[in-house]
């Protein structure tokens, strides 16, 4: 029998408690799992971490990728220092160049149709920028009731995941949906619906923690960096369990590169984690997890959608190794 770290737990929603740790094959309680997210065998996951690791120090980051960094983090979104006017403008122009630039799935609706015939659509939802929008205040992206309603609705047709970096936890604190996979902190910390669900399937919050002896690392580098970053106003650290990010949205734009070198001065003593950047946050976490979730899935039988960011972009893909098509999806649902 092959040991995995997957958990089964008896946790509530939303407030997780205790979990026990479980072998998986074999076990009644992994078979009941739906047949469409089987999880990579250790070994796959071995593999990943040993090619990560031959990745030399990507921590050790010269200043011209600071620099890099912070003027791309300067373009992902308008910052709190534009003017609304400018933000919208700019918002519109964006818009504009991405509604020309990728085919409409509403148009397209026929051929992913036929597509989708025999298979199951599964749904790959990201949460910040797409389900809730874009705020200074990463503690208050709250989602709409009437977008919960939507994904609830989604969620009763299609098996649904909300992918993200947030620790499930917070992030189901905000959805509040029990009928949804959440697959948190980059996807190292998944957790399936907790309840009867319309497409048949009912699992009692089954866990896959790949990443779980890292918790009390990221717990230790959380305080480490509140401590170093705290001179630098509007600054936040943000634990995410099995990962961390740090806010830049609300500090000067003047000062994002002296909260880079500490961030990273703090990374150099912790090489086993990896220091990448987000929309205005740089994360810290063991390994780029997220596409390991999107391997999970691996047989032909499925259609999967993936929703992401405020652009509303929905990517299709019908095989794992293929490249996922981007097209715009419910453009006007979702925003
Ligand atoms: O799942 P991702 O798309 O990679 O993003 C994960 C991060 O999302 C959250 O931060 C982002 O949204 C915040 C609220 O709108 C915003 O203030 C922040 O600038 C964005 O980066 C979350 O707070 C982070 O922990 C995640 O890493």
């Amino acid at each position: 029998m092959t040991n995995q770290t997957v958990i089964v737990s008896d946790r509530k929603p939303i407030l997780g408690s205790k979990t026990i740790t479980v072998s998986v094959s074999n076990s009644p309680l992994f078979s009941s799992l739906p047949t469409y997210f089987t999880f990579p065998p250790r070994k796959f996951l071995e593999l990943l971490e040993a090619a990560d690791k031959n990745n030399n120090n990507k921590n050790n980051l010269g200043a011209g990728k600071i620099a890099s960094w912070v003027d791309s983090m300067r373009d992902s979104s308008p910052t709190r220092l534009r003017s609304s006017s400018h933000d919208s403008d700019s918002d519109n122009e964006d818009k504009a160049s991405w509604v020309g630039r990728f085919p409409s799935a509403l148009n397209m609706f026929d051929e992913i149709m036929n597509a989708a015939k025999g298979k199951q659509i599964v749904m790959f939802l990201d949460y910040d920028g797409t389900l809730s929008p874009i705020v200074e205040d990463p503690d208050k992206a709250y989602i709409t009731h009437e977008m919960r309603e939507v994904v609830k609705g989604v969620a009763l047709n299609f098996p649904t995941a909300i992918v993200t970096g947030r620790s499930i936890d917070k992030v189901r604190a905000f959805v509040k949906l029990n009928e949804i996979y959440y697959a948190g902190s980059h996807g190292m910390d998944i957790e399936g619906p907790t309840n009867e669900s319309s497409y048949g399937e009912s699992n009692q919050g089954v866990l896959f923690q790949p990443a779980r002896e890292f918790i009390p690392m990221i717990e230790k580098v959380v305080k480490i960096l509140e401590e170093k970053t705290k001179c630098i106003p509007g600054a936040m650290v943000e634990n995410n369990k099995f990962c961390l990010s740090v806010h830049f949205r609300r500090v000067d734009e003047k000062r994002w590169a002296a909260l880079a070198e500490q961030v990273k001065s703090v990374l150099v003593d912790y090489p086993k984690l990896k220091l990448t950047q987000g929309r205005k946050d740089l994360k810290v976490r063991k390994m780029l997890f997220r596409s390991i979730l999107e391997m999970t899935v691996r047989t032909k039988m499925l259609l999967r959608f993936y929703v992401k960011k405020d652009k509303v972009l929905g990517f299709l893909s019908q095989k794992f190794q293929r490249k996922p098509m981007p097209l715009i999806l419910f453009k006007t649902l979702l925003r």
